[in-house]
């Protein structure tokens, strides 16, 4: 607290480490280190974690302090310097975001990591068009060329929070070297919570930043606050030097599972979930909050819709999905386009195939489509430019497209936003056809993306001003981007499904672990030595999240080698 320089605390998962960041820029705030206008900016990853910090912070510091702490991600944080001073880096011309959704789809032809780098920056350059994973380095650029901005940025901003700081990549952490010529940085860092190697996070941050800034150190160790009085933090502790196993833990527990023949493979899940919420509302009512985290995105999705099932004897569980927005968002932009309608059936068919071409492409996010997929991807856009396909399959398409783009020609719209995007939304699943059933599928998750009132809000003043859906289209489009920024507090209460990778940052009073049987393991089957390290920091972090009981579920006929 007394530190007046730069500064990092390491410590283990839940040794107080946000905590004394939040009290200590609450102490400079009270001491009126700053002057008027002059805040402290707590940068974090996610969004989600944003928001977990923010609520923190309410309970720390009075509403007049909170009022000087600017709590963001880096890309928001980023994107607000880019869309207000971008234009110096281009000639005076702005720049364009690039939402996820459509970054994916643009970039899918592209295999290799440096094609795609170059394709962004060629996006960037010739087109003004911004892919998120530029933010920082365009940012980092536009402080190196502008003295004048970076002397306004360290004015307004003179001491910086960096939480999570060993996941930090090459571009954060250029940036972050920029503005700490000026402003005073304060790191936060655990080095066995680094999970984001994959993106740019390197072992060797912790010692430059060291080397850079000359800070003074502070090392919590494994103190631990979040599961004071359980073996939770000993369990985390142990999984490094494998002396976990054939440890017994009072707090965290390893189950077996085996195959219930007839019932889900998710069954054994929902069985503990079952079990953890008993005990869960039994000691804590109405407060308390339990994670379920699994290895890969598609059982997570399989995970959410399980749990919102009411099969196999077990209730519906409501819940949140930490999900990715690009397949929901494509689908909405597909449905609303359709809402939008056309002057003929031919031209919403159209639209309609250049819009499925965009989801097909784009529905994975980072994750490429497969061949299969942009062989028909190309074979529609031969399509629309010559008006032939070859393939019955794909002349199937084409045909199931023309036929959903007649019914809404023929279509009576009923003014209600609510009914008309579900009458278009079975329109597109009882299509027959698979690809065009899959943006039916995908437009379910809106609801779990908490965008339904948004949207409807929108198409209704569109309705009310013209009596049509007419710019449904774009409209959509901008509700489902703003979601990229807004780090509006959420509730941390209840059941939350997400991947591993998504619960860094985060606590809940119980946390239950799931890997599947043949996707979705902790260790993938063939991981190099790098990615079993990785797999064990991620387990680690799992577990830790946990104030008061962690449950693992492994299934018995092929153990997780960690435990
Ligand atoms: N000194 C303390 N005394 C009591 N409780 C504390 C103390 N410091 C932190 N806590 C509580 O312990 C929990 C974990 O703290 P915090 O989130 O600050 O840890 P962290 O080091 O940032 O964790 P992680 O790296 O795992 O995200 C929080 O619930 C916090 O309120």
């Amino acid at each position: 607290m007394a530190t007046t320089g730069n500064a990092i605390v390491l410590g283990g998962p839940g040794s107080g480490k946000t905590t004394i960041a939040l009290l200590k820029a609450d102490q400079e705030i009270r001491s009126g280190a700053l002057k008027p206008g002059q805040r402290i900016l707590f940068l974090s990853f996610a969004r989600a974690t944003v928001a977990r910090v923010a609520q923190h912070a309410e309970k720390l510091l009075s509403s007049k302090d909170f009022a000087s702490l600017e709590i963001n991600t880096y890309h928001g944080f980023t994107w607000n310097l880019l869309r207000s001073h971008g234009y110096l880096i281009r000639d005076g011309r702005s720049i364009n975001l690039l939402p996820p959704p459509e970054a994916a789809a643009r970039l899918s032809t592209f295999k290799s990591q440096e094609d795609r780098l170059n394709e962004k920056r060629r996006l960037f350059i010739e087109d003004g068009l911004l892919h998120f994973d530029l933010f920082a380095e365009t940012a980092a650029i536009l402080l190196t060329r502008s003295r004048s901005l970076h002397q306004i940025i360290c004015d307004a901003y003179p001491i910086i929070i960096l939480d999570e700081f060993q996941d930090t990549n090459r571009d954060e952490w250029s940036l972050i070297r920029s503005i700490g010529q000026q402003s005073r940085i304060l790191a936060l860092a655990d080095a066995e919570q680094r999970i984001y190697e994959f993106r740019g996070a390197d072992p060797k941050r912790i010692s430059e930043f060291i080397a850079d800034f000359s800070p003074c150190t502070f090392d919590f160790g494994s103190e631990n606050h979040r599961s004071n009085g359980t073996d939770i933090g000993t369990f985390g502790n142990d999984l490094l030097t494998k002396s976990n196993i054939g440890r017994k833990y009072s707090n965290v527990t390893i189950e077996s599972y085996g195959f219930y023949r007839g019932r889900n493979h998710l069954f054994p899940l929902k069985a503990a979930v079952l079990k953890s919420l008993r005990r869960l509302v039994k000691d804590s009512k109405n407060q308390w909050s339990l994670a379920i985290l699994v290895p890969t995105k598609q059982l997570m999705l399989q995970t959410s819709d399980y749990l919102s099932a009411d099969t196999d004897g077990f209730p519906s569980l409501n819940h949140d999905v930490a999900l990715d927005t690009e397949a929901p968002s494509l689908a909405a932009v597909l449905i609303a386009s359709l809402l939008e309608g056309g002057l003929s059936s031919a031209e919403i068919a159209r639209r309609l195939v250049s819009n499925l071409c965009v989801h097909i492409r784009g529905r994975k996010g980072a994750k490429l489509p497969n061949q299969t997929e942009l062989d028909l991807v190309n074979a529609m856009d031969g399509y629309l430019a010559s008006g032939t396909i070859k393939g019955p399959k794909r002349k199937k398409i084409i045909e199931a497209a023309k036929e959903v783009a007649q019914a809404r020609f023929d279509l009576y719209l009923s003014g209600d936003p609510g009914i008309d995007w579900l009458t278009i939304r079975n329109l597109l699943h009882s299509s027959g056809v698979d690809v065009i059933q899959q943006v039916a599928a995908d437009a379910k998750y809106l609801r779990l993306l908490h965008k339904g009132a948004a949207l409807r809000s929108r198409l209704n003043e569109l309705w009310r001003s013209t009596g049509t859906y007419s710019g449904a289209e774009i409209a959509v489009r901008d509700a489902l981007l703003q979601e990229h920024f807004s780090a509006s507090l959420r509730d941390w209460k209840g059941i939350h499904v997400m991947t591993i990778h998504k619960s860094k940052g985060k606590e809940f009073s119980e946390v239950i672990v799931y890997e599947g049987t043949h996707q979705g393991k902790i260790l993938r089957g063939n991981a190099t030595e790098t990615e079993s390290a990785q797999a064990l920091l991620a387990l680690r972090v799992a577990v830790t999240r946990a104030m008061k009981q962690a449950t693992i579920l492994t299934p018995s006929t092929d153990r997780c080698p960690f435990l």
